[in-house]
């Protein structure tokens, strides 16, 4: 599991998000150097911006490099457009550029430990799709944003209960949070869950009024959150600096 970072408090995961192989491995060094524990390759950026990327080529050297030159876990991300990425795609497409990657982490023997992939829950390839990943040794987080608002406690439950019914899959539900009652109530049913089910869950309440869910999801049992090391890639999201101060990591 990736985010098992030998500490008590929840992995810290900062997000890649350049645009040329060269700034994506600068990028991840100097994160790995200031501390984070897990690498997100937001790779809808590199997509985005160069139409005729070939993931099995391009991408793969790219992830060679990450591996070769970094030593932490690394998530493999494909952000869309509708849950706040970069990338436009098919439901079609979605699903050959993720099982294009689970072959090709297969095929160039990552280590299975060091490797997560994002897979987003509303494609209906995703749960076979993240079982995959689970049966090669890999986490599959399935993940979902609710950019309007907080739903109410059902509808998170469900969420929640839908995403875990996918074996080994860690759920990554991020909410916007309109004030603190809705970070509040996200917290609680982290807490819940996590207690019920025994399993690990990340969850997030995005914008400003959810920031503390970021500091202190850890102790409702949010296994990760994420921070930022240059760009940040949702609202409300801290600096790496910030957060390992607030963790008391350094
Ligand atoms: O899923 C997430 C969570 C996130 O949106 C956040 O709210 O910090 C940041 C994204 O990079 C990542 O893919």
């Amino acid at each position: 599991m990736i985010f098992s970072n030998g500490s008590d408090g929840p992995a810290i995961i900062v997000p890649l998000v350049g645009t040329t192989a060269e700034v994506l491995i600068d990028e991840a060094r100097a994160a790995e150097a200031a501390g984070a524990d897990v690498l997100e390759f937001r790779a809808d950026f590199l997509l985005a911006n160069h139409p005729d990327y070939d993931l099995n080529s391009a991408g793969r050297e790219v992830l060679r490099e990450l591996f070769k030159q970094t030593r932490v876990p690394i998530l493999f991300t494909i952000r869309t457009r509708g849950q706040g990425g970069e990338l436009d795609v098919t439901p079609f497409r979605y699903r050959v550029l993720m099982a294009t990657v689970l072959d090709l982490m297969l095929q160039e023997n990552f280590p299975a430990a060091r490797v997560g992939v994002d897979f987003e829950y509303h494609w209906d390839a995703t749960p076979e799709l993240a079982r995959r990943a689970f049966v090669l040794g890999y986490t599959p987080v399935v993940s979902h944003h609710e950019w309007a608002d907080t739903p109410d406690d059902e509808v998170l439950y469900v969420m929640l209960d839908d995403m875990l019914a996918i074996s080994g899959a860690i759920p990554k539900l991020a909410v916007m949070a309109r004030d603190d009652s809705d970070t509040q109530r996200l917290l609680d049913i982290t807490r819940l869950v996590t207690e019920r089910h025994g399993r690990p869950v990340l969850t997030i309440a995005m914008g400003e009024a959810g920031q503390r869910s970021r500091l202190e999801g850890g102790a409702y049992g949010s296994v990760a959150t994420f921070a930022a090391a240059g760009a940040t890639t949702a609202p409300g999201q801290p600096s790496l600096d910030e957060l390992r101060r607030h963790l008391e990591r350094d």
